[in-house]
């Protein structure tokens, strides 16, 4: 399949940048800015009007126009991994890579992650993250079998995980499985920021969702702060925080 490169303008950039880790090579240490200090986790998706990521949990649905696609692909740049579940890794048999024409090395790479805990991605040399790796165009793939990453003792887990992956920043971009695990979390202590692009189409019942267990009792419902809606061709992306209590 041939791959386009993505221009992405330099422009772009500044509006991005409070939602993101800081740059590989400087050490977060600012802890109003970062709560978790060790590892940055960015959630990332399109979704239409609706709120569905795909046509249904087996379609890969293209939702970003080019301008935003092109953000993603930024945005990849500058976490050193993107995570997504297997039902995702199946059905879209994606490159998960950056395309930015501005990219030269390897190591500008994610690395990608698939949460995988029953063993179901079947993986051969036609997966887009193998055949992408063994043609040093991405990272070979981490998969995570065995465990699910909600709980307190998986919070520990998942520092571990991707300092083994050597990194303290990661992207996740779905599908509706994982984002709506993470948002149920009820601290609210696993998502940094959250850059979503919305797409101008509603794709109709039957999608695949995002949308968390609704809040009981006393817990205030779940809700951004800083937030920023920025215009992307035909799209828009809205960056913010998570509000925590
Ligand atoms: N528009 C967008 O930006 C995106 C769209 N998608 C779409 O989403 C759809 C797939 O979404 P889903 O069916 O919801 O599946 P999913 O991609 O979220 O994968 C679900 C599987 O991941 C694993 N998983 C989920 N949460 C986990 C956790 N907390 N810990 C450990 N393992 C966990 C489980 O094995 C589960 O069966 C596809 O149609 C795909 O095209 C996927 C990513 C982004
Ligand atoms: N940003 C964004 N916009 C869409 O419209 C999408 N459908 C997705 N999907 C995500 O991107 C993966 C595909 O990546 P490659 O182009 O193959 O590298 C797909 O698996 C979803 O994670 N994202």
């Amino acid at each position: 399949m041939s791959r386009e490169t993505l221009p992405f303008p330099t422009s772009s950039i500044p509006p991005l940048e409070p939602y993101l880790p800081p740059p590989s090579s400087i050490p977060a240490t600012n802890p109003s800015q970062n709560p978790s200090p060790k590892i940055h986790l960015t959630l990332t998706y399109a979704t239409s009007l609706d709120a569905s990521l795909s046509l249904s949990p087996g379609t890969r649905t293209m939702l970003s126009g080019p301008h935003s696609k092109a953000m993603t692909h930024y945005l990849r740049t500058r976490h050193d991994a993107i995570l997504v579940g297997c039902t995702t890794a199946i059905v879209d048999n994606p490159a998960l890579n950056s395309r930015l024409e501005t990219i030269s090395s390897l190591d500008q790479q994610p690395r990608p992650v698939i949460l995988d805990p029953k063993g179901r991605w079947d993986f051969d040399e036609d997966s887009q993250v193998i055949r992408l790796a063994a043609e040093w165009k991405g990272k070979g793939p981490w998969v995570v079998v065995g465990r699910g990453l909600e709980g307190e003792e998986n919070l520990k887990e998942r520092g571990e995980l991707l300092e083994r992956v050597g990194g303290r920043s990661v992207m996740v971009e779905g599908g509706g499985e994982v984002i709506n695990s993470l948002l149920a979390e009820p601290e609210n202590r696993w998502v940094d920021s959250v850059i979503v692009t919305v797409a101008p189409t509603w794709l109709g019942k039957g999608g695949v969702v995002v949308s968390p267990p609704r809040r009981e009792g006393q817990q205030p419902q779940l809700r951004l702060r800083d937030v920023s809606w920025q215009p992307h061709g035909e799209d828009v992306v809205l960056c913010g925080r998570i509000l925590r209590d």
